[in-house]
């Protein structure tokens, strides 16, 4: 049995009036790449800034390592690696300075804080750029000198928030790839996204929030298994009548069908051969169609079903 690196218990955690995490639960796996998805505002950071102690909350247990967090637990702290949304370097020391520093907090064996902020650097390939200020890198470096910020010191559990806002898709493949690595070389993750893409590319197991409570867990597969929509088609159509679109509706496994702006969308709850049944019915009656497209669901499927809302900004 692996063992369990985060547990945390009905967390709540209130700025004032608005309660910003809402008798959240969440266990961690060691190994595990545990993606938190939810739209702006749904109350991951803030559960993240518990989770590291910067916050404090309402009601609630976190563990970490099997002990209790707290704003002291330096030994826990040392194990950990926190990649903000918005990077935190020093402007006046150098890459290679700047990885020293944050190792160093960490590290005090010169030497091999030496080989752990070269290994670092490689890491995020910066070789080059070793002796730049800040300053003087594009955002994407930016952003990969604060990951190397991050994981210098080999902690076992490493939190990104929302690491790759604003990032050219280049830079983003990079911390991507760089994140399984991290993950294959034993850490365990919790990355935290609104970007659903993401969380199921890199993800193990995935945790959708919303308004501070977790609405939902599974690995991406599972988690679309939950819902009812298995299929959703797309039409392009110029013309339709009311009493057609009422008529597909009625089909096998259609559960609804909307007809807007010149496209008809179909939604389906099971069912093979879904997409030929409309468009029997569409050749049928002689309505003349265009484009065709079938989706399976997505995760914005499953927020959609289970909160009304879209995932999507
Ligand atoms: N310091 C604060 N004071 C008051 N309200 C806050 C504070 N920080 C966050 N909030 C509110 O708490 C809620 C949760 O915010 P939080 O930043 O945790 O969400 P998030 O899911 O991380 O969103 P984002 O991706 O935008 O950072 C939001 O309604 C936000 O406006």
């Amino acid at each position: 049995m692996s063992e369990t690196v985060v547990k945390i218990e009905n967390l709540v955690k209130q700025y004032k009036n608005l309660t910003a995490v809402d008798h959240f639960n969440l266990q961690i796996k060691e190994g595990e790449v545990l993606g938190l998805l939810g739209p702006n505002g749904s109350g991951k950071t803030t559960t993240i800034n518990c989770l590291l102690s910067l916050l404090s909350f309402e009601e609630g247990k976190i563990e970490v390592f099997g002990e209790k967090m707290k704003p002291e637990s330096y030994s826990l702290k040392k194990n950990m690696g926190v990649i903000f949304q918005n990077v935190a370097v020093f402007d006046t020391l150098t890459v290679y300075e700047n990885i020293d520093f944050f190792c160093g907090l960490y590290i005090e064996d010169k030497e091999k804080r030496k080989k752990y902020v070269e290994e670092a650097i490689q890491f995020v390939e910066l070789g080059e750029f070793k002796k730049y200020y800040p300053k003087k890198l594009s955002g994407g470096l930016l952003r990969r000198l604060n990951i190397a910020c991050g994981i210098a010191h080999k902690p076992k559990l490493i939190i990104l928030d929302e690491p790759t806002v604003a990032v050219d898709p280049q830079s983003r493949n990079k911390i991507l790839e760089g994140i399984m690595e991290l993950n294959k070389q034993g850490a365990t993750i919790i990355y935290t996204s609104h970007y659903m893409e993401e969380v199921e590319e890199i993800c193990s197991r995935i945790v959708i929030m919303d308004k501070g409570r977790n609405i939902a867990e599974g690995t991406a597969d599972e988690l679309k298994r939950m819902i009812k929509n298995n299929e959703t088609i797309y039409i392009d159509i110029r013309a339709i009548s009311e009493e057609d679109v009422e008529n597909i509706k009625n089909l096998k496994h259609v559960y609804s069908a909307v007809y807007a702006e010149e496209r008809l969308t179909v939604k389906c709850d099971g069912g093979n051969h879904n997409l030929i049944h409309v468009m029997n019915y569409l050749q049928d009656r002689g309505i003349s169609f265009g484009r065709v497209n079938s989706e399976m669901p997505t995760l914005n499927d499953v927020f959609l079903e289970i909160t009304g809302k879209e995932l999507r900004d």
